[in-house]
């Protein structure tokens, strides 16, 4: 492997003759914007760090409910106490688990529950197109390669998720999976996928609709949304709008009831939507560790009754939705 991560070319060969192959001037545009954008400071010692990470050969890549990759050679102690300290370079650690040369990562979230959620109800990735909107750490492109997907690409705009993802995917440079650090509004509007998913990001777009239009202008024809998202009780007139907070968080604008998501899919175009998966998110499946030791799920709750936040809103609810665009005859 050498040592300088080659991430941006390897996915510019990738797109090399497929449909995506006009966009990449475009994304070459865009991802240099990001060289130069956001906190540079806080980039250049990530990549630093990221670049100090062991050097082994004969990775494995296993993906189970934790991502492991792992070598014939285990690390010495001393490489051991070392990784472990760079890799705590890149906390928060929110989604996962993964295991780094057997050094576990517990993060903050069992996102494994959530991809055993979704996983039975979605259309097969077998040779899919995927393209995973707001993809956290890249955890779940993991999953996606694992279910059988071609070509794999999340876009995340946090940058710090797309160091963590970098930590394992540099030693699987042969690997179709790609991080892109972009927003959605950023993508060309490319109508190749498969397969859109976009986990745990609706409530934090103050304009949904548009949102939902973005993410169907990245489907083919007869392509499928996997959309998993907050949603509160109620009927097809029912949206939260939070004031100021929600669950401590300060970037949640709209929640609607399932049937009011259903509504709007259907306004912009989406076909046959179904709700396959909800219920209540549990401070198991979410909360602080070694990995995240920032407050989680129980700090967020109203201490005398779980099933409100403190701000007094219904507890989180989380609904993974599948629709289709149509399929041109
Ligand atoms: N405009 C945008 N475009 C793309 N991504 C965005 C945008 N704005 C925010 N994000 C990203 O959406 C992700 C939401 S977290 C879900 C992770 C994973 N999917 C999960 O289901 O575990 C959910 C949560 O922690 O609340 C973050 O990584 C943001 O950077």
């Amino acid at each position: 492997m050498s040592s300088k991560f080659k991430w941006r070319s390897l996915f510019y060969q990738s797109l090399l003759n497929t449909k995506m192959e006009k966009y990449l001037a475009d994304f070459a545009d865009k991802l240099n914007d990001w060289d130069t954008c956001g906190n540079v400071k806080e980039k250049t010692k990530l990549s630093k760090q990221l670049a100090s990470l062991p050097e082994c050969n004969n990775v494995q890549l296993d993906i189970n409910d934790i991502v492991s990759i792992a070598s014939d050679l285990p690390l010495s102690e001393g490489e051991r106490r070392k990784t472990i300290s760079i890799l705590k370079q890149f906390m928060p650690w929110r989604k996962g688990p993964f295991s780094f040369f057997d050094i576990h990562i517990k993060t903050e979230w069992r996102s494994d529950w959530k991809w055993n959620r979704v996983l039975p109800h979605i259309k097969s990735l077998k040779n899919k197109k995927v393209l995973d909107v707001g993809c956290g750490s890249g955890y779940h492109l993991f999953r996606m390669h694992q279910a059988g997907a071609l070509q794999i690409i999340g876009i995340d705009p946090t940058s710090l998720f797309f160091y963590q993802f970098q930590c394992f995917k540099r030693y699987m440079p042969e690997q179709n999976i790609h991080f892109l650090p972009i927003g959605i509004e950023a993508m060309p509007s490319t109508q190749y996928f498969d397969c859109v998913f976009s986990m745990g990001v609706l409530y934090h777009r103050p304009d949904p609709i548009k949102f939902l239009k973005e993410l169907k202008q990245q489907l083919a024809p007869g392509g499928q949304l996997v959309l998993e998202t907050l949603v509160v009780e109620g009927d097809k007139t029912t949206v939260l709008v939070p004031n100021e907070r929600y669950a401590q968080m300060s970037n949640v604008w709209f929640i609607p009831s399932v049937k009011a998501l259903i509504v709007w899919l259907e306004k912009v175009g989406f076909e046959d939507c179904k709700c396959v998966d909800i219920g209540f998110t549990s401070t198991d499946e979410q909360q602080s560790s070694e990995w995240m030791q920032n407050q989680s799920l129980v700090d967020f709750l109203d201490p005398e009754n779980h099933s409100l936040t403190i701000e007094g809103y219904q507890a989180p609810l989380r609904a993974v939705i599948t629709a289709s665009v149509a399929s041109t005859k």
